[in-house]
Parts: structure tokens; C-alpha cells; sequence
């Protein structure tokens, strides 16, 4: 059984000029990008759940894709996708609620017995997308951009007080996040000289919690090359 705690070694990325894995031969199949925050949130989901064994990773270089990524794997031709049980399924959010619920490990979602914690993760993870548009209009220095995505964020983190989390206790909806966390605060820190922290102290002491959790830290790149990818993408 793979560890957490041992660094895992990744296979090096399929391109366009590799052959497709052998599709549909019982192997349950996270096609992903190591850089890509929506293919993280899959990355953490199955760490998190212990699941390094049975779910095997394939990165893709999607800058060089394999043309069998888009007409054998995932039509959209982007990534996550997950191979299980004969079918392939994409979509980040909704491939880390299917992992939660058909493989083993910890529950990372509420009971139906907590109505209150269920519909209020619904509620942030139907926000993830507007929060992640509205912080990256913040990223470009974008007229009208401002704080208050954080601001919800830390209002959030009031809700319950039954632990650091968005939920209190550990969740999906802290995995949803945290990808585009670690991306734009550093982003906002060293580029805008934007503390998105100050003032925001659960913000802080969340980022804090979830750098303890090794699972998670096992799916992080280096920083200074995703800021550099940001400096790019947020200044084009
Ligand atoms: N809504 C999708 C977004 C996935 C996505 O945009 N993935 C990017 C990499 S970070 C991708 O595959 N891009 C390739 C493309 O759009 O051509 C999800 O949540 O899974």
C-alpha cells in the first residue's frame, strides 16, 4: 500500500506521439496534468482517500495532447478524466464527488442526516467557478476586481466552528479550493503586492491547516514555476 508520506513517483507525461494506455482492461485510470489545478483537486481527492494503489495516474502533456486523448478518452479533450469500470468520466468537481462515493476511504462529503453542511457545500462548490473568474479578474488588475471573493471565503470559514475548515471539518469543497488557492495568493502577493491574508485570519490559519496534510502536499509543484506560468498567463 502506497504511503502518503513517500513522495510518489510519477510517470512521465503521455504525448502526441505515445501509444494509449491499454483502455478497458480493469485499471481505474486518473488522466491528468500535474500543473493543472482542476486535475489537482482529483490528485488530492484520491490521496486523501488512500487510493494510490488503485487508481493509477496517467499525466497527458496537454500542450503536445495524443490525438487518442480526444477520441478515446475524454471528447472535450481536457483534463481530469477518470477510467473506472469500463466507462471514462470527466469533470473535475463531479469526478471527486464520484471518488468519494465509489471508492473507499474517508467520507469527504456531509451526511444526508446534516442538511445544513450539505446544502452549504453545494452552495461553494457551485461557486468555485465565479470565485476562481472573479480572483483572476483581480490577477489582471482587471477594473471593478476587488477582495470580496476572499471576503466570502473568510466569511465562509465562520460558519462552522467545529474546526479550521470550510465545513469545519475536512471536506470536498476544501479540495475544490485549494488548488486555486495555492495559485493566486502567492500570485497576488508577489505580483500585486495584494496580501489577500491581512484581514482575513481564517484565510490564513486555513492555508496554514491545509499545508499540514501531506496528501495534499504530494500533489503540489513547485511554486516558482507556477508563478512564473501565472506571471505569463495573467499579463497576456
Ligand atoms: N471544467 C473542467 C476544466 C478542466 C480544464 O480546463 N483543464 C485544462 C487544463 S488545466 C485542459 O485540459 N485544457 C485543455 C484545453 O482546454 O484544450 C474541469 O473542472 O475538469
Amino acid at each position: 500500500m502506497a504511503s502518503a508520506s513517500v513522495q510518489e513517483i510519477i510517470p512521465k507525461a503521455l504525448d502526441a506521439t505515445s501509444d494509449p494506455p491499454a483502455l478497458f482492461d480493469g485499471t481505474t485510470r486518473l488522466y491528468t496534468s500535474l500543473l493543472c489545478p482542476y486535475a489537482q483537486r482529483v490528485w488530492i481527492t484520491r490521496n486523501v482517500k488512500g487510493l494510490q494503489d488503485e487508481i493509477k495516474l496517467v499525466p497527458i502533456d496537454v500542450g503536445n495532447r495524443p490525438a487518442w486523448y480526444k477520441e478515446k478518452i475524454n471528447p472535450a479533450n481536457k483534463v481530469p478524466a477518470l477510467e473506472h469500470n469500463n466507462q471514462i468520466k470527466g469533470e473535475s468537481l463531479d469526478l471527486i464527488k464520484y471518488i468519494d462515493s465509489h471508492f473507499d476511504g474517508p467520507s469527504l462529503f456531509p451526511n444526508d442526516d446534516d442538511v445544513e453542511k450539505q446544502e452549504f457545500a453545494k452552495e461553494l462548490l457551485a461557486y468555485t467557478d465565479t470565485f476562481n473568474g472573479a480572483v483572476v479578474k483581480l490577477c489582471k488588475g482587471e477594473e471593478g476586481s476587488s477582495g470580496a471573493p476572499f471576503d466570502y471565503f473568510e466569511t465562509s470559514l465562520s460558519k462552522f466552528d467545529d474546526g479550521p475548515f470550510l465545513l469545519g471539518t475536512f471536506s470536498l469543497v476544501d479540495i475544490a479550493y485549494a488548488p486555486f488557492i495555492e495559485r493566486f495568493v502567492p500570485f497576488l502577493l508577489e505580483v500585486k503586492n495584494y496580501d489577500s491574508t491581512k484581514g482575513r485570519p481564517k484565510l490564513g490559519a486555513w492555508i496554514d491547516e491545509m499545508n499540514k496534510i501531506e496528501a495534499y502536499n504530494q500533489t503540489k509543484r513547485d511554486p516558482q514555476e507556477l508563478l512564473a506560468i501565472h506571471k505569463k498567463v495573467f499579463s497576456a
